[in-house]
């Protein structure tokens, strides 16, 4: 009796301690591998970082977007140990790191400027981290070639920095950023120095190379276009504090704060918006709204469409081809606004009067920013004071 009492009980626990290992490991799977907690830094009289804390996920992608000056250098420079914080920790995978040196981070890094040695080949300026190492010969011949065959830089060993192209020469960055196996790598605008069409392609590249590789990665970079394409979370900085974090499609489509309204997508800022047919219920004379392209459609005045009475009509002043469509900027009630027309829809041209319909803004309240809808796409009775 007493056996089989407490064979059940040694049964139970047994399960106990499984589930408990299970929650244990789903807990280590969750936990942040980069944890900035409170940091602090100032040159001078200027505070470059202020209170930052944020998390970044094992494996993921993450992007520090801001204006110029808003602190995202300082950021990664705190994180790799190249500057050091006045106040707050630096965790990385569980481990505060304030105290340990740079080359002891376990990080990789990639400047902007490739940061090359000119001098060396493609494979010696790959193998240089393995050297420093003492690495093995035929360890390192075999890692180089393996990561040059990664970047797509097969039968380019022998090639010096000058002989390449600009998005050849960062990918050389990236195989000796990744040779030595860091569990962490940072990367300071890897596209600035590249030509826009070469640009577009390194990011996918770069995005694809980095989920193969598995390897946490935190780039910095202030345009808006490649952190919304590249990355799987978005920080936000401005003047040295974190705004908003978040993936692209969250803080694209819902921006939260003023701040990142205004900085977020292709903002036009209005000024008293109750005067737009539609949004007559926003009362407030000083109040201020963002309008971005997608919101407004624009129509010729002989087509068509269906919510007539709650649109405008203004006067087109330019237009901008773009390629798939045409930008044009049209004069409402006094105020420029941005739209886009498809290329395949009848050509607008300036001097003509169009029909505007603006579907939603953003309110701004403050710190806040709220979505209002047009009239014509709400039934409730709300009234917009702010
Ligand atoms: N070593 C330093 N000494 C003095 N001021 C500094 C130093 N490094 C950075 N700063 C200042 O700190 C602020 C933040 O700089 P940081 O380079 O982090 O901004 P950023 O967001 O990366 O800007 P950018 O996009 O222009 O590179 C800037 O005003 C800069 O002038």
């Amino acid at each position: 009796m007493t056996d089989i009492k407490n064979s059940k009980l040694t049964d139970s626990a047994a399960a106990g301690a499984e589930t408990e290992k299970k929650l244990q490991a789903s807990d280590s799977a969750r936990q942040p591998y980069v944890e900035l907690r409170h940091i602090n830094k100032s040159f001078g009289d200027f505070q470059a970082s202020n209170d930052v804390s944020f998390t970044v996920e094992k494996g993921s992608l993450v992007g520090l977007l801001g204006p110029s000056g808003s602190g995202k250098t300082t950021i990664l420079r705190i994180l790799a140990g190249l500057e050091t914080a006045d106040s707050g920790e630096i965790y990385i995978n569980g481990k505060l790191v304030n105290n340990i040196p740079a080359n002891k981070r376990g990080i990789g890094f990639v400047f902007q400027s490739y940061a090359l040695f000119r001098y060396m080949t493609v494979f010696d300026n790959i193998a240089f981290g393995l050297r420093t190492k003492k690495v093995p010969k035929d360890e390192i011949e075999e890692k180089v070639n393996s990561l040059i065959d990664l970047v797509g830089l097969t039968g380019l060993n022998k090639r010096y920095p000058t002989q390449l192209s600009g998005g050849q020469r960062q990918r050389v960055a990236f195989a000796r950023a990744l040779a030595t196996e860091p569990s962490l790598l940072l990367l300071d605008e890897p596209f600035a120095a590249i030509d826009a069409k070469v640009r577009k392609e390194l990011r996918s590249w770069l995005k694809d190379l980095i989920q193969r590789v598995g390897i946490t990665s935190i780039f910095v970079t202030h345009d808006q276009s490649e952190a919304i394409e590249v990355a799987d979370q978005i920080i936000i900085t401005n003047h040295g504090h974190v705004e908003r974090s978040g993936s692209p499609i969250e803080i694209y489509s819902n921006p939260e704060s003023s701040f990142v309204t205004k900085f977020i997508g292709q903002p036009t800022i209005i000024d008293n918006p109750g005067i737009f047919k539609g949004f007559s219920k926003i009362r407030e004379t000083k109040s201020t709204a963002v309008l971005r392209p997608e919101f407004i459609s624009v129509t010729k005045l002989n087509e068509p469409f269906r919510y007539q009475i709650t649109s405008e009509t203004g006067i087109v002043e330019k237009s901008f081809f773009r390629g798939g469509d045409f930008e044009l900027k049209v004069r409402v009630n006094d105020q420029l606004l941005t739209v886009n027309r498809p290329i395949t829809q009848e050509r607008i041209v300036p001097g003509e009067e169009v029909r505007i319909f603006i579907r939603s803004l953003y309110l701004l309240d403050g710190d806040k920013a709220v979505t209002v809808l047009n009239d014509s796409l709400t039934n409730t009775d709300s009234t917009y004071i702010i």
